[in-house]
């Protein structure tokens, strides 16, 4: 696109979005300052450098488009690539299966920073921060239960596995010089009715509790809530009600994943909610379709919607942000540019509400108006706005970054066999 047209129509768009007490450069500068954790498994199909399994325990990817990144070095390859096409603040979140493990077997129970030391020195090169993941599922002792299960001896595995991963989230953290988030999301279920949903619960409770004992003051830790996982259709031990229970009672973060509720709840929803009994919310930004099929974000009513809600309510300050998607049918470093912009796009549209009209609309009884101007906002020249911030970052406009992207494949990923 020529800069002459990117900078007309941001002027034009600037003027009417001004009309309306809606300042766009502001706004641009709020996305500017808006990290988004990039989830390092889209670039592998969540297999991981420990055992170079597919993933298993209630997730899966679907496709075989080439290319996967299969080491250390393509991932980081990958990654740097999609960052260079993107604007804005990045982070990278990290899996624990994802150490620098040297070629060595490390088991699950046996992790520690020094498996992470390299990559903490690869993100602090790039100005990155990381963001980190205890992993449960693709290990024989995942089974359908880790740290529910009533075997005292597969329980302590996974407790003595996700407290390593505290520490390293803390080390990570601590190097950084600034809190590393670390997810714990685990896959227990049952595929099938069962008669023991509260003793499960109560021995998840037990684990977390025992699990939180450490005072890590470089990292902080959230829990993320699901509906159901694959084989596990019938029973989650960590359900919505669950976390929000445990998260609200110990002052812990919820994760709350988009894909990960009933597919006419409307998630956007529990973020008000939540956020008047949980201190943050860790956003895992994804698309279901019709199950938690983790397709590519797109820029949606429900992802929309999650962050119109967030600015509402004047909480963006509470949300960390991260992506969680892993399609394998298409490019994968072109999903990343997707769902990345896509979730940039919607935090966009929320800072260019006409909120304080629309307020004052709502105050007055004046729901007509309210409902017009809602419905006006969605026309508005965002795009423009949303290219000048590209534009201004010196990164590909508009569609300019799909030639990226192919050439990306014939000189880099197609090459891998
Ligand atoms: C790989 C991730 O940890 C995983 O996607 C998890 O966050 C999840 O959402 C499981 O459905
Ligand atoms: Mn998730």
């Amino acid at each position: 696109m020529k800069s002459e047209n990117i900078e007309k129509a941001y002027a034009l768009a600037k003027e009417r979005y001004a009309a309306l007490g809606v300042n766009t450069d502001k706004a641009i500068e709020t996305l500017e300052k808006t990290p988004i954790s990039l989830h390092c498994w889209q670039a592998d199909d969540v297999v991981g450098f420990e055992r170079n399994v597919a993933a298993s325990g209630g997730i899966m990817t679907t496709g075989n488009f080439p290319g996967r990144a299969r080491n250390i070095d393509e991932l980081r390859q990958d990654i740097d690539k999609a960052t260079s096409l993107l604007a804005g603040p990045m982070r990278l979140n990290l899996h624990e299966t994802y150490g620098d493990f040297g070629g060595a077997f490390v088991d699950r129970d046996q992790c520690g920073p020094e498996h992470f030391q390299s990559w903490m020195e690869w993100a602090k090169e790039r100005g990155m921060k990381l963001d980190f993941n205890s992993t449960s599922f693709s290990h024989p002792n995942s089974g359908t239960l880790s740290l529910s299960n009533p075997d005292k001896a597969v329980r302590d595995f996974w407790i003595e596995h996700t407290k390593r991963c505290r520490r390293i989230a803390d080390a990570m953290g601590a190097y950084q010089g600034d809190p590393c988030i670390m997810n714990i999301w685990v896959h227990d279920g049952s595929k099938d009715y069962t008669v023991e949903k509260y003793r499960y619960r109560q021995i998840f409770k037990e684990s977390l509790d025992e699990i939180m004992k450490e005072d890590l003051p470089n990292m902080k830790t959230c829990l993320e809530a699901k509906l159901f996982g694959i084989g596990l259709e019938a029973y989650t031990v960590g359900s919505h009600d669950f976390v929000a229970g445990y998260c609200a009672q110990n002052k812990m973060i919820y994760t709350l994943d988009t894909g990960h509720y009933e597919p006419t709840e409307n998630v956007s929803d529990a973020v008000s909610a939540l956020l008047l009994f949980v201190p943050e919310l860790m956003l895992h930004v994804s698309r279901p379709m019709h199950w938690d099929s983790d397709h590519v974000t797109c820029f949606d009513d429900n992802t929309r919607n999650l962050f119109s809600e967030l600015v509402r309510a004047g909480q963006l300050h509470r949300a960390h942000i991260g992506l969680d998607y892993f399609d394998a049918s298409i490019d994968r470093l072109g999903a990343y540019i997707i769902g990345t912009r896509a979730t940039q796009k919607s935090l966009l549209s929320a800072f260019l509400e006409p909120l304080d009209l629309l307020r004052q609309y709502e105050d007055e009884g004046k729901h007509f108006e309210r409902l017009a101007l809602l419905e006006e906002a969605k026309t508005l020249p965002f795009g423009a706005v949303y290219d000048y911030f590209n534009y201004k970052n010196n990164v590909p406009v508009g569609q300019d970054y799909i030639p990226e992207i192919e050439r990306y494949e014939q000189e880099v990923t197609f090459k891998r066999a």
